[in-house]
Order: C-alpha cells, then sequence, then structure tokens
C-alpha cells in the first residue's frame, strides 16, 4: 500500500478531517474486491483520501467536489506534485448545488459519501443515480464518535442536532426499500450501500 504520510500528518497538525488509515485501507479494499475503477468523491479536502485511492487501485480515476478554497487550492498543489492530474479530477463547488453537467464522467461505479455530515441524505439522493446499477456507495463517520448511540446525553445543542440527523440518515437508508446496507465498525462507522 502506498501511504502519503507527510499530507497526513500536516492535516492532522492542522485540524484539517481526514480518513483514518483503517477506514481507508478498508475503502480501498472494498474497491478492489467490487472491481471498481471509476469513484465519485464528495469532500475532497486536501485530496489525500483521492490519492490514495487512485494509487493503490489499479486502473482508477476519481472525480471529487471540495467546498472550502483553501482546501480545494492545496489540493490542486498536492495532485500536481505527486503528478497524479490524469487521475484526479477536482471541482471546486458546494456539491448540494453543483451543476452534476459539469461533471468529466457522467457515470460511476463507486460513490464515497465524506463532506457535511448534516447533508448526508441530499448527497446520496443526488449523486446515488449517477453510480450503475451494480455500483456502491461509501458513507463515513456514522457513529459521530459513538454519540449516536447516546444522543439524550449530549450536552451541546449544535452537536445534538448534528448527530440526530446523522441517525436519521441511518434509520432512512437502513430501512429503505431499494437498498441493502452493511454496516461495519471500523474508525468512525462505516456503511456500504448497494442495490438490492
Ligand atoms: C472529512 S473532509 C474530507 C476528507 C477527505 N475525503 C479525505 O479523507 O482526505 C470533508 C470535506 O468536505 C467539504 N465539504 C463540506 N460540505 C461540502 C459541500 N456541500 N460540498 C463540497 N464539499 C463540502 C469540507 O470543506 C471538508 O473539506
Amino acid at each position: 500500500m502506498k501511504y502519503f504520510d507527510e499530507i497526513e500528518k500536516s492535516a492532522r497538525e492542522r485540524h484539517i478531517p481526514v480518513m483514518e488509515k483503517e477506514g481507508l485501507e478498508f475503502l480501498i479494499q472494498t474497491f478492489n474486491e467490487h472491481q471498481c475503477h471509476r469513484c465519485l468523491e464528495i469532500g475532497s479536502a486536501i485530496g489525500y483520501s483521492a490519492m490514495m485511492m487512485v494509487s493503490n487501485i489499479d486502473d482508477f480515476v476519481v472525480e471529487t467536489i471540495e467546498l472550502d478554497d483553501a482546501r480545494y487550492l492545496e489540493a490542486i498543489q498536492n495532485i500536481k506534485e505527486q503528478q497524479l492530474e490524469d487521475q484526479i479530477e477536482i471541482h471546486h463547488d458546494d456539491a448540494l448545488t453543483f451543476d452534476i453537467n459539469d461533471l468529466k464522467y457522467q457515470e460511476f461505479d463507486c460513490l464515497f459519501i465524506d463532506a457535511a455530515k448534516a447533508q448526508y441524505q441530499k448527497f446520496f439522493e443526488k449523486y446515488m443515480p449517477l453510480v450503475q446499477k451494480n455500483g456502491i456507495c461509501i458513507v463515513d463517520n456514522l457513529d459521530f464518535h459513538g454519540m449516536i448511540f447516546d444522543i439524550d446525553h449530549i450536552k451541546n445543542r449544535n452537536t445534538k442536532q448534528l448527530v440526530k440527523k446523522i441517525k436519521r440518515f441511518k434509520d432512512w437508508i437502513f430501512n429503505h426499500e431499494e437498498y441493502q446496507v452493511t454496516y461495519y465498525g471500523i474508525g468512525d462507522g462505516i456503511c456500504v450501500i448497494k442495490r438490492k
């Protein structure tokens, strides 16, 4: 497995939320097992997860969307420095309002949702139709540091609202008649979603 330890370390030091190694290894393994080659990622941050994916999965491209100005610019720089421009296409936009006609690819075999947690359902509903029939979607951070199991004891009002929204998404997707969801207690809770 190829790692980008310096980039990861620098992100953590500056409190830029990038995926934990364990979760990323799981993501890469899952995309490999499902023979995925084209991923749409929502939430690039500084490009770390996209670079990990394209560097560790054969014949793999990522198209990714990032809202934050500084992170987007840093992602561009990182991708360029690693000479991965041919494999990673990054857009600077709000994924909720982004015009999907501006995507380079119109169909994907995997979707990775890793942006604003309160909007998971909106991201899923907007982007899952771009994933082909046998494709998969991976969603991270579904336990929110275990808080999802003990919402009544969360004191901070904003945190409580956020955790409630994550729980609402979890309940919605787990009970969805069109999708089959498998939960893995890796990192902060990961779900692999497939069409039934
Ligand atoms: C958890 S970080 C992504 C980490 C990255 N996938 C990694 O592991 O290297 C989430 C990112 O989503 C971005 N984000 C939040 N809301 C967004 C939106 N509506 N559209 C696009 N990006 C968004 C944030 O600015 C943040 O950089």
